[in-house]
């Protein structure tokens, strides 16, 4: 296998391992061919490689639906040495998969230490069929990836060592890219459905179980949530924050979602192309604008409410998957520190004069927020809910409820 320049150092790995006998392999579109130690699930899977700089939340991650389609490359060193436990998953939708194609780790999984764990990484990735590869200098990658962008990959683990060349090769070459594809279908909830389970505060929190529902009478707002792929916090966020929540499919009309008679709407995140999911979501949500039903939009949200106006969206060199990024709201000039996961992103030149920029990203300038003149709706690229990452953006969800009690005649 050829390697570029640059590559061997990638494909060096970081030892730790029995490099006479390297059990996972991650082989990437330009051919670069990175060795490793396999876990996870045994097979081969292709998708959109990227790297997540967070330094802890390795199984919300990992449970992300909009993950859907991309092998994610940890920068943080040591994955795993708090295992995992059922409270941090952060599918909603259980019958469906993660969607997450594989896991890139620098140091070898080790056992869990955590009073919450209840299983380790390695058996709870192969039961999720997530391949995994550890033992690989990430930071080589990462800065591979940031140099020539987010590459189709193929990551193969094998316990005998022994890969087919020709058909992970196949495999690679069969993945088409995320570029078009909508995979709202493979996330998204088939059916409709209430939820009631707030958040957690500390202290008492992150026991088992700790999630309560919100008490009987409390909530003061009616929300229908269209499901592009949610994660679980965004909808314990809006039930604290006093909303009542129906989360109903990708697919639903618009007829289906005013009949419930909503006071506000939102409109989830999710895994793919927004492009090709604006298809049949922009229709829907230009008749909610339409209705003056008050909108929150929460990253691939976000696109949707801004190809619903005219704007349009582009993929990114990187993207942006962290819980580092600063992003500053326009509108109170604050700096918050948030919690990112997009490959897309709003062209803020595309911006229709009605819809007015309320955040940007402080580490590149990208759009990261909208609000319209003429309609009460908004929408941030950023994860508010915060799952993981640090809860300075835990306002918007307070902005929401505030926007609904404004809710035009
Ligand atoms: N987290 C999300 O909703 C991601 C949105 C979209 N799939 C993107 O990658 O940009």
């Amino acid at each position: 296998m050829a390697h570029e320049q640059g590559a061997a150092q990638v494909g060096a790995g970081k030892g730790g391992w029995d490099e006479a006998r390297p059990t996972a392999r991650l082989l990437l579109a330009d051919g670069t061919l990175v060795e490793g130690d396999g876990l996870g699930a045994i097979g081969a899977a292709a998708g959109e490689l990227c790297f997540n700089t967070a330094i802890t939340g390795y199984e919300e991650i990992l449970t992300d639906p909009s993950y859907a389609g991309q092998i994610i490359t940890f920068t943080f060193p040591h994955i795993g040495n708090v295992g995992v436990n059922d409270d941090d998953v952060e599918t909603v939708n259980m019958a469906g998969a993660s969607g997450v194609r594989g896991a890139v780790f620098a140091a070898d999984v080790t056992s869990p230490s955590n009073w919450r764990a209840t299983r380790d990484l390695d058996a709870w990735l192969k039961a999720r069929g997530i391949v995994a590869i550890a033992g690989v200098d990430t930071r080589a990658l990462t800065a591979l990836i940031r140099d020539k962008g987010m590459p189709n990959a193929v990551i193969a683990h094998a316990p005998d060592g022994q890969f087919d060349d020709a058909a992970l090769k196949a495999t690679l070459d069969g993945f088409e890219g995320l570029e078009g594809q909508d995979l709202v279908p493979l996330v998204g909830s088939p059916q409709r459905y209430g939820w009631d389970e707030a958040g957690w505060s500390w202290p008492g929190a992150a026991a088992p179980g700790a999630y309560s529902a919100r008490a009987e009478g409390t909530a003061t707002k009616r929300v229908v949530a269209i499901d592009y792929g949610l994660k679980r916090n965004i909808l314990r966020m809006l039930t604290t924050a006093g909303c009542e929540v129906t989360v109903v499919p990708a697919t639903a009309s618009a007829e289906d979602i005013l009949a419930l008679n909503p006071d506000g709407v939102f409109l989830s995140n999710g895994p793919g192309d927004p492009a090709a999911t604006g298809k049949y979501a922009v229709p829907v949500i230009q008749a909610v604008l339409e209705k003056k039903i008050p909108t929150f939009g929460i990253c691939l949200g976000h696109q949707m409410l801004a190809l619903a106006v005219g704007a349009t969206t582009s993929k990114m060199h990187q993207g942006h998957h962290g819980a580092n990024h600063p992003v500053k709201d326009l509108t109170t000039g604050k700096v918050e520190i948030t919690s990112m996961n997009h490959g897309f992103a709003v062209a803020r030149d595309s911006l229709p004069a009605t819809a007015r920029e309320t955040h940007v990203s402080l580490f590149d300038g990208t759009n990261c927020g909208l609000e319209l003149t003429d309609r009460p709706a908004f929408s941030v690229q950023h994860h508010p809910e915060a799952s993981p990452g640090p809860q300075d953006s835990h306002y918007l969800f307070q902005r929401f409820v505030e926007l609904m009690d404004r809710k035009p005649a």
